[in-house]
């Protein structure tokens, strides 16, 4: 897997350093093409709203906290509704895959794109396409109508099915424009919505009128500049529950431990904000975060230092943590993702080891990987509602013509992202900001950092910049930028 994609982003610059990393639109490439009047203007659900169509120069800036003599910076367009729309209703196909791991929401995503375009845009012909990406070229398509989606944000996983690998750049051009389509609207994580901005590129070189949308998806919330993923506060909250049995069975055994293994490749977010909702946790560690067992300062000592202090303890580990003190593994799954090897187990049996050998204190280990059950489960009420922003604001953008686009709240306003600012780094927790401070201080754990690594952390991740730094004590799930 690998397709490499040579997106170029439009740029708009004003006064006062004002950037607006905007995005495509079918004008761009197709000349003369009829626009019509929103069909919304006589839908009873917006004649009530003040005003309900975004302005053509609305934006949302990207950084939020600002000094007197701070250059305005990067904007994006902010979502919503336009006043005129570059499909008639009649015209629209509209298509929706989703591809990559499971998390929480998907089903509400589609179930709210179908019922958008119906019941906002009198959009009748929606097909999902089965089994992700592969399913445009191998697979039978599903109607979607109102009805048939009615029920299915109740149910965790995908209706559509979802697969990893199989994106052949070709065949699913072939398939959408074989097929009549003109909206794509794709669901998935880092790699599918690198995907996508290729399918959006061919597209474009074909001169096609389809608008391609991605709706970013990742339980591990490592896509960068939206405020969070969709599906990401469900799991935080189901951790909990894991969090909690490990703690129940600690606490009823002499000198108990209960270790959680939680989900996160490359980012710690889930086992950090599932251990400052839970409370519980006496050591969090991240694939951010390097740590190390034996040794003063290291994890044996705290470990023995608070069963002695407390008579149990709770560890929470993220699946990327301290990969690099195991084994390598060269393993890659379908979409060219490395295989990790299980962090959970490892630790587990190392503590067990290490505390079996003679003059240490004997220890009862529970160990509990609730990855698949979080994963599987439907979304939680706030992320019922994300769903539901995310699903309206693409519609809205594919109906008025935006493409190569994807949505997502930033700083609170939903906004349409280029492709390349969502997959050109993975977000990640920032050690040396204050959010990870606050997980540090709750849990009383070592940093597990001397002063030399902390000088290479630093400097790895840039001079601090104020600017960067949110003084606001933000303490929400719903934010993931540097805190
Ligand atoms: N660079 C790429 N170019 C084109 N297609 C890609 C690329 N990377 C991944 N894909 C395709 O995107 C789909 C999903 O990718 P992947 O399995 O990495 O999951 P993801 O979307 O990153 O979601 P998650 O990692 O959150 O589960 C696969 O079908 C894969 O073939
Ligand atoms: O077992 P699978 O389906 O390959 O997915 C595992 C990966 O998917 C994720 O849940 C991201 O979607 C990761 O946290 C995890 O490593
Ligand atoms: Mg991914």
């Amino acid at each position: 897997m690998g397709s490499q994609s040579d997106y170029q982003m439009k740029v708009v610059t004003g006064e006062y350093g004002y950037v607006l990393q905007d995005v495509p639109h079918l004008t761009d490439y197709i000349a003369d093409l009829p626009t019509y009047p929103n069909p919304l203007r006589s839908n009873p659900a917006y004649s009530v709203v003040k005003q309900y169509f975004v302005d053509m120069d609305d934006s949302v800036p990207q950084k939020i906290v600002v000094h007197k003599d701070t250059p305005r910076g990067i904007h994006f367009r902010r979502a919503g509704p336009r006043q005129k729309v570059y499909f008639a209703s009649e015209e629209v196909h509209a298509c929706i895959v989703t591809c990559g791991g499971l998390c929480p929401g998907l089903n509400t995503v589609i179930r709210e794109i179908v019922h958008s375009l119906d019941y906002m845009y009198g959009v009748d012909k929606v097909l999902g396409i089965e089994g992700g990406y592969r399913g445009f070229y191998s697979k039978n398509t599903i109607t979607l109508t109102p009805k048939v989606v009615n029920d299915i944000h109740k149910r965790g996983g995908t209706i559509l099915g979802t697969s990893r690998g199989g994106h052949d750049t070709m065949k699913i051009v072939d398939s959408i424009q074989d097929r009549g389509i003109n909206q794509v609207y794709i669901i998935g994580g880092d790699g599918t919505q690198k995907g996508a901005a290729v399918i959006y590129e061919e597209i474009r070189k074909r001169g096609l009128k389809v608008a391609v949308a991605g709706i970013p998806k990742t339980i591990d919330n490592d896509i960068p500049v939206i405020d969070r993923s969709f599906g990401f506060d469900t799991a935080v909250e189901e951790a909990q529950r894991a969090i909690n049995a490990a703690h129940v069975e600690a606490e009823s055994a002499e000198n108990g431990i209960g270790v959680v293994k939680l989900m996160g490749r490359y980012s710690g977010f889930i086992a950090m904000y599932a251990t400052l909702a839970s409370r519980d946790v006496d050591c969090c560690l991240i694939p951010e975060s390097p740590f190390y067992l034996e040794g003063q300062g290291g994890l044996f000592e705290y470990i023995e230092k608070r069963l002695k202090e407390n008579g149990h303890m709770v560890i929470v580990i993220a699946e990327g943590a301290g990969q690099e003190l195991l084994a390598a593994n060269h393993e890659q799954d379908a979409s060219g993702n490395k295989l990790l090897q299980d962090v959970g187990l490892w630790i587990s049996q190392s503590i067990k080891e290490h505390f079996s050998k003679q003059g240490k204190i004997p220890i009862t280990l529970k160990y509990i990987d609730p990855t698949y059950m979080i994963r599987a489960i439907p979304s939680n009420a706030s992320d019922n509602v994300y769903c539901t922003l995310l699903a309206q604001s693409v519609v809205h953008g594919a109906m008025a013509g935006y493409t190569g686009f994807t949505s997502g709240l930033v700083n609170g306003r939903q906004t349409f992202i280029p492709f390349n600012r969502i997959t050109e780094v993975q977000n990640k927790v920032v050690i040396t900001d204050r959010m990870w401070a606050r997980l540090l201080s709750s849990t009383n754990q070592p940093s597990f950092l001397g002063a030399k690594e902390i000088d290479e952390v630093k400097k790895e991740e840039g001079p601090p910049t104020q600017l960067l730094d949110d003084s606001t004590g933000n303490t929400d799930t719903s934010t993931n930028k540097r805190t």
